[in-house]
């Protein structure tokens, strides 16, 4: 195969490591409304980083921004060592090293897949164009199709060949946005496994949004997790699904049910009983919430629980159980294949060895004690008192 010139050498190559893109500060507002705030992101060269969050919590916004199709109201954007927007300056799209790749592939429908790929290469020379292009096509195995038109493409196909053109001016960085969502479930997880390894065979780095979780922690080297225009965390896939930062984060990265707990000298009880040791903890006496995922949740028939089966659900390799505690909270609970507690059965409820599970104080999670209370013998605080205390202080 032909070596490419990657944007990971090409950012590296001006001595040292220059970050491929660094966000400052950047806040993009709209009237009233957030766009983003306070963005702070630094990715190294060949760093694949998924953006996830809800509907409306700025991911697309900071790809425009990022794109140079909106300008920030505050701070600033660097690609490969130069800024390209901050308070004076401005660059237009077309100058940014940026390469983009949308949804609905945005090809030129009255372009052959060559000239396509070709469009953005228009200060290369006609040789060094024709090369380039061969070049990206054979790198998404689309070189046979080159003189095809986009609408006789298969939807995986078109999606290469937006790829191909993302990647065929060189990019410092490629942004795409959510470039698997219109493609049917059984081509979805192929063409995503070809897009990550060509992205990662040519040491490109790039931001991918997505919606789903699971193609978040699965394709990123990161996963940066936006709440209402803010990040929430930034951090690789294990430890934003295991120890995720804020309450938001935990429920929303996966599934997540939440019990009020106790740390009393290092060991954390709940109304299941004890969940685990709190190594650090020895001198504390603290209220906290637990979180618990339902593969941490493990079940046994017991006709003396006051805990029962409240739902079924049947997901094929797996079962989830739901489980209404003596409380009237509910806990979830994976269980394989071939194993049905029937609703209604009580059930003990604990959670699987070796689970440390996060532990939030208010929606922070938490992993040292919080400071003791100012006469020195405990740090618990009283839920009840805190309660009075926020409705007072509304
Ligand atoms: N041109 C605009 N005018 C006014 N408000 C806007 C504009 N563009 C975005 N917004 C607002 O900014 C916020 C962030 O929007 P953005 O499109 O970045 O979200 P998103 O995370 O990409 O959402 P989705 O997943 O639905 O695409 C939203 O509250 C949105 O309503």
């Amino acid at each position: 195969m032909t070596v490419q010139t990657t944007s990971a050498q090409t950012a590296s190559g001006r001595g040292g490591t220059v970050p491929a893109l660094v966000l400052e500060g950047l806040s993009r507002h709209y009237g009233s409304s957030v766009g983003v705030s306070g963005l702070e992101l630094t990715v190294p060269p060949g760093e694949l980083v998924t953006l996830i969050g809800p509907s409306g919590c700025g991911k697309s916004t900071t790809l425009r921004l990022v794109a140079g199709l909106e300008r920030p109201d505050e701070g600033s954007i660097r690609i490969a060592g130069d800024v390209v927007a901050d308070r004076r300056r401005f660059q237009e799209p077309e100058r940014r090293r940026v390469g983009l790749v949308f949804q609905d592939h945005a090809l030129f429908p009255h372009l052959t897949v060559a000239k396509n790929v070709a469009f953005g290469l228009d200060r290369l020379p006609r040789a060094g164009r024709r090369a380039r292009v061969g070049e990206v096509l054979e790198l998404v195995r689309l070189g046979h199709l080159a003189h095809r038109y986009p609408h006789e493409l298969s939807g995986g196909e078109q999606q290469r060949v937006a790829l191909a053109r993302a990647l065929a001016p060189r990019p410092a960085v490629v942004l795409l946005d959510e470039p698997f969502s219109s493609l049917d479930e059984s081509l979805r997880a192929q063409v995503r496994r070809d897009t990550v390894a060509t992205l990662r065979e040519t040491g490109t780095t790039a931001v991918l949004v997505t919606h789903d979780q699971t193609e978040a922690l699965s394709v990123g080297h990161r996963v940066v997790v936006m709440h209402d225009g803010v990040i929430e965390q930034s951090d690789t896939p294990e430890r934003v699904f295991e120890q995720p930062a804020t309450r938001f984060v935990a429920s929303f990265m996966g599934d997540a049910d939440f019990l009020p707990a106790r740390v009393h000298r290092a060991l954390l009880t709940c109304e299941i009983g004890i969940v685990s040791t709190v190594p650090g903890w020895a001198d504390s006496d603290v209220d906290v919430d637990v979180v618990l995922r339902p593969h941490e949740v493990a079940l046994e028939p017991d006709p003396g629980s006051p805990a029962r089966v409240s739902a079924v659900e049947y997901h094929g390799a797996f079962v989830l159980h739901h489980v209404r505690l003596a409380s009237g909270r509910t806990l979830r609970s994976w269980q394989p294949h071939h194993v049905r507690h029937p609703v209604g059965t009580p059930v003990a409820v604990s959670v699987t060895p070796g689970t440390t599970p996060t532990l939030l104080v208010e929606d922070r999670a938490v992993t040292t004690p919080p400071p003791r209370s100012p006469d020195g013998t405990s740090n618990r605080r009283s839920r009840m008192s805190d309660e009075l205390g926020k409705t007072f202080l509304r």
